[in-house]
């Protein structure tokens, strides 16, 4: 008998018929209320799951009595209650590395808009505003020549480094649970405490993994470290930074401006004052969202299901 496969997010169609070849496959392409009854039921006999940051606690694997891996169509696993899988004897596997240039650019493309306020003057040329010679009042800060602070020198931090300083010449510090010596000689990145980047740096870019130690790790104490002139750009986790903090250091001047993909809550709730304050600039968690990087992400994740199904050792087990 065909092993079961449940996949709760879309994906390619050349996914789910890669793994309709070999397992019986329940393909829940847009999961919502409506469906999730029949989604809990497929679970009871599922063997794989194959998707996205659904919260992977106790609660939900009590439906999934014969789950034998979670995999995830992500690198980051902060979705996934790992001790409850353990105990469970079930295996976890993530993305990595497929998705580190399309990243990389989305978040150096939020800095830049944020930096010369792209999402502000494109709103201004639409409704009409452009009228004569543009005053001080619109222009933005140099990104080039800057001093860029990296939180979370790992993979995805090491792409952002590569473009700020083979593409815009600009000076790198970094802040990471270890030294990484290869960024250090790739991109004369210097390691340092993270109070110094948080005192010393133009922009503020954060992409640390969360996890319980990094938790709300950016607070209004980092933010009131930061220059008044600084720009923080997140990219990881919302659940990384206090945001009441941020809202705080934005509003009282604290920092200058922020661009965030990432949101403590998600989708960001409707009235949270950061959609209303002209200095943010926002994107709906859509770092590595392009058409051929989402292939790859999902292909790389059915094999990694693939071969746990069928008692290989796939190639990103997470540990
Ligand atoms: N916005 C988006 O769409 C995306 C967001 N991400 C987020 O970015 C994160 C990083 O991804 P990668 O670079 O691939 O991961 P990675 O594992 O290669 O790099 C993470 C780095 O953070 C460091 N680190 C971890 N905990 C730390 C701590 N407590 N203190 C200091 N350093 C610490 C690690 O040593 C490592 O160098 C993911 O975990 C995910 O949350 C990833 C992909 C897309
Ligand atoms: O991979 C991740 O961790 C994401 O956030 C989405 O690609």
């Amino acid at each position: 008998m065909k092993k079961k496969v449940v996949i709760y997010r879309e994906v390619p169609e050349k996914v789910v018929n890669t793994l309709m070849k070999n397992f019986e496959v329940s393909y829940f392409k847009n999961l919502h209320t409506n469906n999730y009854d029949e989604f809990i039921k497929e679970l009871q006999h599922a063997d794989g799951l194959l998707g996205a940051s659904m919260k992977m606690d106790k609660e939900l694997l009590d439906h999934a009595p014969q789950l034998k891996v979670i995999s995830n169509i992500s690198v980051g696993y902060d979705n996934l209650d790992l001790e409850e899988l353990k105990n469970r004897g079930i295996i976890a596997t993530n993305t990595p590395g497929v998705l580190n240039d399309t990243t990389a650019d989305t978040i150096f493309g939020l800095l830049l808009a944020t930096a010369r306020r792209m999402t502000e003057l494109d709103h201004y040329v639409k409704s009409g505003n452009w009228n004569g010679s543009k005053n001080e009042d619109l222009f933005g800060v140099d990104v080039h020549h800057k001093k860029l602070g990296i939180i979370g020198m790992g993979s995805i931090g090491q792409a952002i480094a590569k473009r700020a300083h083979f593409g815009f010449d600009m000076e790198i510090l970094y802040y990471n649970r270890s030294r990484k010596k290869e960024a250090e000689e790739a991109f004369s990145a210097t390691y340092c405490s993270l109070d110094e980047l948080l005192t010393q740096s133009d922009f503020v870019c954060l992409m640390i993994p969360h996890t319980p130690e990094t938790e709300k790790m950016i607070g209004e104490r980092d933010f009131q470290l930061m220059k008044n002139s600084a720009i923080f750009i997140n990219g990881s986790r919302g659940k990384n930074v206090d945001e009441r903090a941020l809202i705080k250091a934005l509003q009282q001047k604290w920092i200058l401006r922020a661009g965030l993909d990432v949101f403590e809550h998600e989708p960001v709730e409707k009235d949270n004052p950061l959609l209303t304050m002209p200095n943010v600039v926002t994107l709906p968690h859509i770092g590595s969202a392009t058409k051929e990087t989402r292939e790859k992400m999902a292909m790389l994740a059915a094999e990694n299901l693939s071969k746990a199904l069928d008692g290989e050792t796939p190639p990103n087990i997470i540990r």
